[in-house]
């Protein structure tokens, strides 16, 4: 098996860590020759590459280079496979795209409605950089990119690099609701096979089969709504937020038992009550700040201190084993299924070609090929295309510098859905993301009745 060149964009990233413990424990799977990391905020970068030079000294003695740089040139050049995981704006920015959508009475959520959005147009023209430089170094690496809001960063890349067959966008979510089916049904999440469809976030499981297509389906819906839902992935088994988000797939299955739902459909099927349990001042953010990060560079400076990992507990998790399954799938043609973003191009045949959809697909050393959808049913079809719309106009808001095109995304979304209360949401964050977003021409001003 060829050794891989990996690149890992957001080196300082809080799920770096998680990565590597990931490469360590697919290394059968995926080989790696060196890997490298490349970051702009070099303090935030050191910390955690000091702390995986240590991991991988012990763990990965094999692995010819680990180098970490805040210089392009010398990160990007050579690579075979670039993970991308940026956040423009950092968890700072994170905390106000939730929380002056909840001074609105409307749903606070990174990926989700109007802090989407936000992430959306602040994470648009990085990314292109990031691509344009990745492919001047490196023409023919692997894109993958998991960073979010990973729908609208999907549609964004889409237009911008129509021809590009190497750059494929990811989500771990469906996999890590799949290690939870996993835990009812005691099997291993990588021999499940599921049927899906959606957008990224916005998405339902119709069925889900084992390797000899024994469906399951039933007994995963039965279990859900006797026994409930939990997560069990290492990183969020234990999370208040995280439980409390499985728990509402109760409701949701309870409520709209033809098919497994994505957890993120819980902001857009009950957006009054997403609103009423959250806390202005205590928002995902602050937990994550509080929460992942604090431990992350803690669990980084103990390894640091000791120049060593016997002090610590190195967990392996879902989101770095299911990017790295993805990627040797890629790098040796493997041709194992997996849920990734897709151009729809008739994949789901009741909507747009130019959809970015999330299905199903083969994976191999040419790309995806998703697996036929076939038609889906009025309700589905029905919320894919409003989210749709709201993608896509968020993306051509960027474009075309409108801030009308931003005000009707932000209405046309089922957490906003009030125009008068999309404009204050909207000028709200234009004054936020002063330093970050296109500038988007003004519109009339609301008329006051
Ligand atoms: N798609 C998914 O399912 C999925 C799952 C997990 C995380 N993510 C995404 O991964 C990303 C990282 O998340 P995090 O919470 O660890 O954030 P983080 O802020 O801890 O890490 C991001 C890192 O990227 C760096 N960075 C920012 N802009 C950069 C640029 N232009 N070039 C190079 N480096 C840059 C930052 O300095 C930081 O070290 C986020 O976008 C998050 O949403 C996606
Ligand atoms: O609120 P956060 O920062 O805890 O999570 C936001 C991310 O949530 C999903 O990723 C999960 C992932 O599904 C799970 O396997 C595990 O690795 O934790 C992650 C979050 O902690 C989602 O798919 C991502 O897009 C979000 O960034
Ligand atoms: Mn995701």
């Amino acid at each position: 098996m060829k050794k891989q060149n990996l690149v890992v964009v957001g080196g300082g990233s809080t799920y770096t860590i998680g990565m590597i413990m990931s490469l360590v424990a697919e290394k059968e799977q995926f080989p790696l020759r060196t890997i490298t990391f490349y970051d702009t905020n070099a303090d935030r970068q050191e910390k955690i590459a000091k702390a995986t030079e240590i991991i991988l000294r012990e763990k990965y003695p094999e692995l010819e280079g680990f180098y970490y740089t805040t210089d392009k040139e010398e990160a990007l050049t050579n690579a075979d496979f670039v993970f991308v995981q940026i956040r423009t704006g950092g968890l700072a920015m994170r905390e106000k795209d939730e929380q002056i959508p909840l001074r609105h009475e409307a749903v606070g959520q990174e990926t989700c409605g109007p802090g989407g959005m936000a992430y959306g147009l602040r994470s648009i023209g990085d990314m292109i950089d990031l691509v344009n430089d990745i492919r001047h170094y490196s023409p023919d690496a692997w894109i993958l990119n998991y960073t979010n809001p990973a729908a609208i960063v999907a549609e964004a890349l889409r237009r911008e690099f129509p021809d590009d067959q190497k750059l494929l966008n990811i989500c771990d979510m469906p996999a890590a609701i799949m290690v939870s089916y996993a835990g009812i049904l005691g099997k291993d999440v990588f021999d499940l096979v599921p049927e899906y469809f959606g957008l990224n976030h916005f998405g339902w499981f119709t069925k889900i089969l084992d390797k000899d297509g024994k469906d399951h389906t039933d007994t995963i819906k039965r279990a859900i709504t006797e026994d409930g839902f939990i997560p069990e992935d290492a990183e969020i088994a234990n999370d208040p937020s995280w439980i409390k988000t499985f728990k509402q797939v109760e409701q949701m299955v309870t409520d709209f038992p033809e098919y497994l739902p994505n957890t993120y459909l819980q902001y857009y099927l009950y957006p009054s009550q997403m609103v009423e349990k959250e806390d202005e001042n205590n928002t995902r953010a602050r937990q994550v700040i509080n929460g992942r990060e604090k431990r992350v560079h803690t669990l980084a400076d103990q390894i640091i201190a000791d120049n060593s990992t016997e002090n610590v507990e190195l967990e392996v998790d879902i989101h770095g084993r299911y990017m790295i399954r993805v990627a040797a799938s890629m790098a040796y043609n493997n041709g194992d299924i997996f849920i990734v973003m897709v151009e729809n191009n008739g994949t789901i045949a009741n909507l747009p070609d130019d959809a970015m959809v999330e299905v199903p697909s083969l994976i191999t050393n040419r790309g995806p090929k998703p697996l036929a959808v076939g038609h889906i049913s009025t309700f589905y079809k029905g919320l894919i295309e409003g989210q749709l719309a709201y993608e896509k106009l968020v993306v051509d808001a960027y474009y075309e510098n409108s801030y009308e095109k931003a005000l009707q995304a932000l209405t046309l979304n089922r957490t906003v859905v009030d125009a008068p209360r999309a404009r204050k949401i909207l000028d709200d964050m234009i004054d936020a993301n002063k330093e970050y977003w296109p500038k988007l021409h003004a519109n009339k001003k609301a008329v006051t009745v």
